[in-house]
């Protein structure tokens, strides 16, 4: 199979939200034949995409036979900037929403890392008749840690690299996003760099967005019981962006979820423990209850 590329996969859709019309950016590996799409949700950091997130994982799925969307959400990459005064979960979730219309797609499952954890869960609520199954990635929002004092040391090194973004303060934060930074590499550091000053007005609305409402994901923690869809939680051990109790959380609320924790892994499972993290997601999608 040809190897999928960023330039080759990229496309965009316009999408209404709230009286403007946004340039929303996606990635779709498409290899023709697949019966099912998986749709990626990145994280909240700065400079991230939906490529940047997952690209070790998107060829064992569509190897496996699946439909590949990387969903790049406004306010990062390519997709057009705003500032969120609300809840930037279900702003995520609209344009999802907007995304698998334009797509014609009736279902999908949903792949969400820590903020796309947040909105796949947003999208359950909203469209539940939408979605296959879940797989929720150190995100979810089932409420606060009850051990570990939130913001947590990773999410203030995140909020500070909006303000001030240096190269020094993206190292200072990816040394606490992973659990072993030695597999981080100057060219990865360098790109990162150059994705978040590429888009400095993303930046400056992520700081604007802030401070219209500090609490841009909210808890579902009190709806979780209203989800049916299979989910699979995934977490690192070692989280110190989300701590992994928020997880537990996410499994004692939502019926339908089982837990699986990586040792010796940060907040970025998918990338940290690609090959396990790719087998167990396909294993979950293929023989785990009904899709
Ligand atoms: O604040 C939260 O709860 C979410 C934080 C979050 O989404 C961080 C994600 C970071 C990345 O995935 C990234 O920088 O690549």
């Amino acid at each position: 199979m040809t190897a999928f590329t960023e330039s080759a996969t990229s496309r965009s859709v316009r999408i209404a939200e709230d009286g403007r019309e946004l340039n929303i950016h996606y990635n779709d590996c498409d290899p023709g034949n697949a019966r099912e799409t998986v749709v990626m949700l990145h994280g909240s950091g700065p400079g991230a995409s939906g490529w940047a997130n997952f690209n070790r994982n998107i060829e064992p799925l569509v190897e496996a036979g699946y439909r590949v969307v990387l969903l790049d959400c406004p306010g990062w990459s390519k997709s057009d900037s705003i500032v969120s005064a609300e809840s930037r979960s279900d702003l995520n979730a609209r344009i999802l929403k907007g995304l698998v219309d334009q797509l014609g797609l009736d279902r999908v499952h949903i792949l969400g890392n820590s903020m796309g954890g947040h909105s796949a869960v947003a999208f359950a609520l909203s469209h539940p008749q939408r979605v296959g199954k879940l797989v929720l990635m150190g995100g979810g929002t089932g409420g606060a840690s009850a051990f570990v004092p939130m913001p947590t040391e990773g999410i203030k090194l995140l909020n500070g690299l909006y303000r001030e973004p240096t190269i020094d303060n993206l190292k200072k934060m990816m040394d606490v996003f992973v659990f072993d930074p030695s597999d981080l590499t100057e060219e990865l550091f360098q790109t990162r760099l150059d994705n978040m000053l590429s888009r400095r007005e993303h930046l400056d609305n992520f700081v604007a967005s802030l401070a219209a409402n500090p609490k841009q994901f909210p808890d579902f923690g009190p709806r979780l019981g209203e989800i049916q869809a299979q989910t699979l939680v995934v977490w690192g051990r070692n989280d110190r962006f989300v701590p992994m109790d928020v997880g537990l959380r996410l499994i004692a609320g939502i019926p339908n979820a089982e837990l699986h924790v990586f040792n010796n892994c940060g907040h970025w499972a998918q990338w940290e423990h690609a090959d396990r993290f790719n087998r167990l997601v396909l294993d979950f999608l293929q023989h785990r209850g009904e899709a």
